[in-house]
C-alpha cells in the first residue's frame, strides 16, 4: 500500500517499502512482501520490529565500501536478537558493477559468509546479475519450508546458489 512508512513525526526515520514480488517454485506462487529498510545507524532501534517477523532477510554491503561491511556483524547481531531463529539471512555485496572502485574483495565477504554460515553473492542492481537469483533462493527455501514432502531430499540453499551464481568479474580482486 505504501510508498513509505513513518515510524515516528520525525519523517527522517522511514522505511521505504518496496513492492510485492511473485516466484513461481515448482509450480507454487511464492508471494515475497518486500521491506526495504533504511541501513543506517540511526534507525536500528526502529527497524528490528519490522524485521521480528520477516521470515527472510537479505543483507547488503557496497562492495566499494568498508564501513557498509563492517556494519554487516553489527546487523547479524542484531538480527540473532530479535530476528525468528529459523529466519533465511542471505549476504550480498551489491554494486558489483563497480569493481574498479572495490574495497572488499569477493574473498572477504565469502568469509564473513562462512562464518556466519549464511549464503553469498555477489549482486549489481544496476546489471541485474544475480539479483533475481537471490529472490528465488529465498522464495524455494521459503517454499520448502512451508511445502515439505516427506520423500524430498531438503532444499539445500547454499549448494543451488553454489551452482546457479554468475561468477562475472571474477578476476576483479586488487
Ligand atoms: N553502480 C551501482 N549503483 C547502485 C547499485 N545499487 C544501488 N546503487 C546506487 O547507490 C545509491 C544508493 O542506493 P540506495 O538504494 O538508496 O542505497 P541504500 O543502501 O538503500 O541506502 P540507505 O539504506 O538509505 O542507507 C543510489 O544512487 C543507487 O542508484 C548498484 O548495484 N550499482
Amino acid at each position: 500500500c505504501c510508498p513509505f512508512i513513518c515510524a515516528s513525526s520525525n519523517s527522517s526515520v522511514c522505511f521505504r517499502s518496496s513492492q510485492n514480488k511473485v516466484v513461481t517454485v515448482d509450480n507454487v506462487k511464492v508471494k515475497l512482501q518486500i521491506w526495504d529498510t533504511a541501513g543506517q545507524e540511526r534507525f536500528r532501534s526502529v527497524t528490528h520490529a519490522y524485521y521480528r517477523d520477516a521470515h527472510a532477510l537479505l543483507l547488503l554491503y557496497d562492495i566499494t565500501s568498508k564501513s557498509s561491511f563492517d556494519n554487516i556483524r553489527a546487523w547479524l547481531t542484531e538480527i540473532h536478537e530479535y530476528a525468528q531463529s529459523d529466519v533465511v539471512i542471505m549476504l550480498l555485496g551489491n554494486k558489483a558493477d563497480m569493481s574498479s572502485e572495490r574495497a572488499i574483495r569477493r574473498d572477504e565477504g565469502e568469509r564473513l559468509a562462512r562464518e556466519y554460515s549464511v549464503p553469498f553473492m555477489e549482486t549489481s542492481a544496476k546489471t541485474g546479475v544475480n539479483v533475481e537469483l537471490a529472490f528465488t533462493a529465498v522464495a524455494k527455501e521459503l517454499k520448502h519450508r512451508a511445502v515439505q514432502h516427506p520423500n524430498e531430499p531438503k532444499f539445500q540453499i547454499h549448494e543451488y546458489i553454489e551452482a546457479q551464481k554468475e561468477k562475472s568479474g571474477c578476476c576483479s580482486y586488487f
